[in-house]
């Protein structure tokens, strides 16, 4: 499909017709992008929406973030009990049990040649995962050739796979990815025989679009249309919140 037949193909996603389970990225989908990782805070009506929402989904809710588990509970004020973390290498399920991909030893190496690349620039922030560790340039956007070009000989040295991402590149352990956590959780109950519908505007989303479109479920890319694999689009985090609200009161 070209760019712009795959456009044209973004509508509405459908209303919700009782047997989907929902699954949510967080960073441009559920909280707005902010100039650094940790400026991202609480806040109490999202969270509040969020548990309604797994309540009338009957639990079939889970958010899956390529941040970890203990940075999406912070966020979300453990209001979700399904989630995944680290695109997808961690995952706690809807009943509480935990997983967690083993971590590659030669991150070692990567967090101290980030480190160091971040030592002499101002605004390149490096922030350590456990099994993945990424380098962030949204506040040195003139790095981002040099911390690109760092992390892809690393991932030629060291095996690690390479994660791209808004202003961020990552390397983290090989191992699921975003489609894998959610083809986990519908193994699972309560999730078990449902319609996926995923929900994320990143690049790392696009794995779980592909999951879940070929599932004959639905991907709903959030933001300004682009190549994708999902079939649908939401303008931003306000209109997700707003589709939320929907699902709450149908
Ligand atoms: O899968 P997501 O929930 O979308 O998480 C993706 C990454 O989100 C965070 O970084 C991004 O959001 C930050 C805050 O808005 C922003 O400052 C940064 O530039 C973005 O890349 C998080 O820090 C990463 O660990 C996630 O992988």
């Amino acid at each position: 499909m070209s760019l712009a037949e795959t456009v044209a193909h973004l509508t509405r996603p459908d209303p919700l017709s009782g047997g989907e389970a929902l699954f949510l990225d967080l960073d441009g989908t559920l909280s707005p992008i902010a100039p650094r990782p940790q400026d991202v805070g609480i806040d109490t009506r999202r969270n509040r929406l969020l548990a309604r929402t797994a309540e009338r989904l009957g639990g079939r809710l889970a958010v899956i973030s390529g941040r970890t588990i203990d940075d999406i509970d912070r966020i979300l004020e453990s209001a979700v009990a399904a989630v995944s973390g680290i695109h997808g290498l961690e995952r706690r399920s809807a009943l509480g049990a935990r997983f967690a991909a083993p971590v590659h030893p030669a991150l070692d190496q990567v967090r101290a040649d980030f480190q160091r690349l971040a030592a002499g620039a101002p605004g390149l922030l490096v922030e350590d995962k456990g099994a993945s560790v990424a380098l962030h340039y949204r506040g040195a956007p003139d790095f981002e050739n040099r911390a690109i070009g760092l992390a892809r000989r690393l991932a030629d040295r060291t095996g690690l796979t390479l994660q791209a991402g808004s202003c961020v590149v990552e390397l983290r352990t090989p191992g699921p990815d975003k489609g894998d956590a959610v083809a986990a959780f519908l193994a699972e109950p309560p999730f078990a025989g449902c319609r996926p519908v995923f929900v994320g505007d990143d690049l790392t989303d696009e794995d779980a679009f592909a999951f879940v479109e070929r599932s004959g479920g639905m991907g709903v890319l959030v933001g300004p249309a682009r190549e994708t694999a999902a079939s649908r689009r939401l303008a931003d985090v306000e209109a997700v919140l707003a589709w939320l609200q929907e699902i709450v009161r149908a």
